[in-house]
């Protein structure tokens, strides 16, 4: 298991008027290797999740396991927990600070006190697999580079941490559509390589769709579904009252099924649904 999430609750201002409880009683887990969306309207306890999965936040209650790790416990270092679980936040190129995209994704391995050898070679190889040419990149500053460009220079600088688990919290946002594939596609590259443990928190039931493993719905702080997104789907009353919708081509699908059309309705991206047409068609 890479990380087990037990009876987990954050309760913020607790005694006081504007107590709220972000997270209630959560419970899930999520496999060694496994490629997790984590879904949730606005305020539903996405961020004060991934904020305990990182040793941000304490809990009021419950706990965490990081591979067999319990990161939850009283005296356990920050950095320690750094070293397994990686988060990048929201705009994490807002944090670009060093003249050089070199000295910045270093930043991280450098505090880690190990040789300068060893942080050359994470840091070649974190610019590389965020699919930037480290050759051409090393001595830029990052102001120079495009949004989505200056976005996956912030990524290398957590995945040269080598974390065993990476968090990404909305990595798309504010991109233009080329720069959210880049950027979604290179995350997909990354965990099929390494085999790296991925959560993603997106709204983007489209982008969720096509990239994961399972995916984990959040609603006023509880999980409301998990599974496969093909499971997580069939759930369609569910997730629209609680504000979510299914993809729009598993929608389409399903009510041509809906109309007798025999073909399947369980299709997550537009090259499932081509084919499956296609293939209708020419059964006609
Ligand atoms: N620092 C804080 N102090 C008090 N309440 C907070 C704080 N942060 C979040 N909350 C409350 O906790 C609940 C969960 O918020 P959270 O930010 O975790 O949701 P979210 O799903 O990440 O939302 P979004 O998609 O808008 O980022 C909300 O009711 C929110 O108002």
């Amino acid at each position: 298991m890479s990380i087990i999430v037990e009876n987990l609750t954050h309760i913020y201002n607790p005694n006081t008027p504007f107590e709220t409880t972000a997270l209630n009683d959560v419970s899930f887990q999520i496999d060694k290797g496994d490629f997790v969306g984590l879904i949730g309207h606005t305020g539903s306890g996405k961020s004060t999740l991934i904020q305990h999965l990182n040793g941000l936040l304490k809990a009021s209650s419950g706990k965490i396991l990081v591979n067999d790790f319990e990161i939850t416990k009283k005296d356990v270092k920050l950095r320690e927990i750094r070293q397994k679980v990686g988060l990048v936040f929201q705009y994490p190129e807002h944090q670009l600070f060093e003249e050089t995209i070199y000295k910045d994704v270093a930043f991280g391995p450098i505090n880690l006190d190990l040789s300068q050898e060893e942080v050359d070679r994470r840091v070649r190889e974190a610019i590389q697999l965020v699919g930037l040419s480290f050759e051409d990149v090393k001595e830029r500053s990052p102001f120079e580079l495009s949004g989505g460009q200056r976005r996956r220079v912030a990524i290398a600088g957590v995945v040269a941490m080598r974390p065993e688990v990476l968090i990404l919290d909305e990595p798309t946002a504010g991109l233009d559509p080329k720069g959210r594939d880049e950027i979604l596609d290179q995350i997909k590259a990354l965990h099929n390589r390494y085999k790296m443990t991925v959560l993603l928190v997106s709204h983007s039931m489209e982008d969720i769709a096509r990239l994961v493993d399972k995916i984990v719905v959040m609603h006023r702080g509880t999980v409301a579904l998990q599974g496969r997104p093909r499971e997580v789907f069939q759930h369609v009353e569910l997730l629209e009252s609680i504000g979510l919708a299914i993809p729009q081509i598993t929608y389409l699908m399903r009510r041509l099924k809906a109309m007798g059309k025999p073909i399947r309705d369980d299709v997550l991206t537009i090259e499932e649904a081509k084919t499956e047409i296609i293939n209708w068609l020419r059964r006609k």
